[in-house]
C-alpha cells in the first residue's frame, strides 16, 4: 500500500523540527515507517544548493535567482527520496515544502505568489502533500526560542529584520485561507506537549480516513 506525503510549515522557531521528531517516534511505536526529511536539501544534490542559498557570504544573491534554486532542490529531493518512500509505503514527515517558497519568496520577497507557484508547478509536476500542518505563532516568539539555543546555526536568512518574518507570518495565514482543504493549522505558541497533541491528533485522522 502506497504511503502518504506530509509538509510542515511554519516560521523559523515555530516547533516544525521538534515536532517532527517526535512525531516519527510516534509513529514508528504504532508500527508505521517513517521517512522523516527536511527542505531546503534532503539528499546530495539539494543539499549543495541549500549550502549556495544560505551561505552568509552571498550577499548579492537575486530573488528570482533564489527562488529558482529552491525549486531546483525541491525538485531533486521529491525526485530521490520523496516519491521512492511514499510509493514503498512511508509516512513521508517533510520539513518546509512549497508554500515555504510561496511564502518567503512569493509573498515576504515579494515575486509574487502566483509566479512562484507557476515555478514550482514545473518542478513538483502537481506532487503535493495530502496534507500540511502549518505552526503558527508570534514570529518574534519563534526567533525567541531560536536565540535560546545556541546550538542552532544562525543562517542568512535568519538575518533578515522582524518586519520580514511578520510578513512570513502573513502570508502564512493567507495560503492557509487559499488552501484550506489541505493546509491545518495549528497553534503552536502553546506548551511542547499541547502542540505535540494536537499534531499528533490531526495526523492519525488523517490516516484513519484514508
Ligand atoms: N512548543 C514549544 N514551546 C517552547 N519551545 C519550543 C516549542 N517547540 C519547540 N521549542 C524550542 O524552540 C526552538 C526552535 O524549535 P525548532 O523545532 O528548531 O523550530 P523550527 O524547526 O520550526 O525552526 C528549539 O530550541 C525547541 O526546543
Ligand atoms: C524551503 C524553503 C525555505 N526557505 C527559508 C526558510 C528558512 O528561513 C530557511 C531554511 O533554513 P532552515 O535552517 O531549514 O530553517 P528552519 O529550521 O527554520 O526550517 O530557508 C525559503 O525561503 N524558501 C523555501 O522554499
Amino acid at each position: 500500500m502506497k504511503g502518504y506525503f506530509f509538509s510542515f510549515e511554519g516560521p523559523d522557531g515555530a516547533g516544525k523540527t521538534t515536532m517532527i521528531a517526535k512525531l516519527e517516534t510516534f509513529l514508528r511505536e504504532k508500527g508505521f515507517a517513517v521517512v522523516s526529511t527536511r527542505e531546503p536539501g534532503g539528499v546530495r544534490i539539494a543539499e549543495a544548493i541549500r549550502s549556495i542559498i544560505l551561505n552568509p557570504d552571498h550577499t548579492e544573491m537575486d530573488g528570482r535567482t533564489e527562488a529558482l534554486l529552491y525549486a531546483a532542490a525541491r525538485r531533486q529531493h521529491l525526485l530521490e527520496k520523496i516519491i521512492p518512500a511514499v510509493e514503498a509505503g512511508n509516512i513521508v514527515l517533510c520539513d518546509r515544502f512549497v508554500d515555504s517558497s510561496l511564502v518567503y519568496q512569493g509573498f515576504a520577497r515579494g515575486l509574487g505568489v502566483d509566479e512562484i507557484l507557476q515555478i514550482n508547478q514545473f518542478a513538483i509536476d502537481g506532487y503535493f502533500p495530502s496534507l500540511t500542518i502549518y505552526f503558527d505563532i508570534d514570529p518574534k516568539m519563534g526567533l525567541e526560542r531560536i536565540q535560546k539555543n545556541k546550538q542552532r546555526e544562525i543562517n542568512r536568512l535568519d538575518m533578515e529584520s522582524l518586519s520580514f518574518h511578520y510578513k512570513v507570518r502573513e502570508g502564512y495565514l493567507k495560503l492557509a485561507k487559499r488552501f484550506a482543504e489541505r493546509i491545518v493549522t495549528i497553534d503552536a505558541s502553546k506548551s511542547p506537549d499541547e502542540v505535540f497533541a494536537m499534531t499528533a491528533a490531526v495526523v492519525m485522522k488523517r490516516i484513519e480516513g484514508r
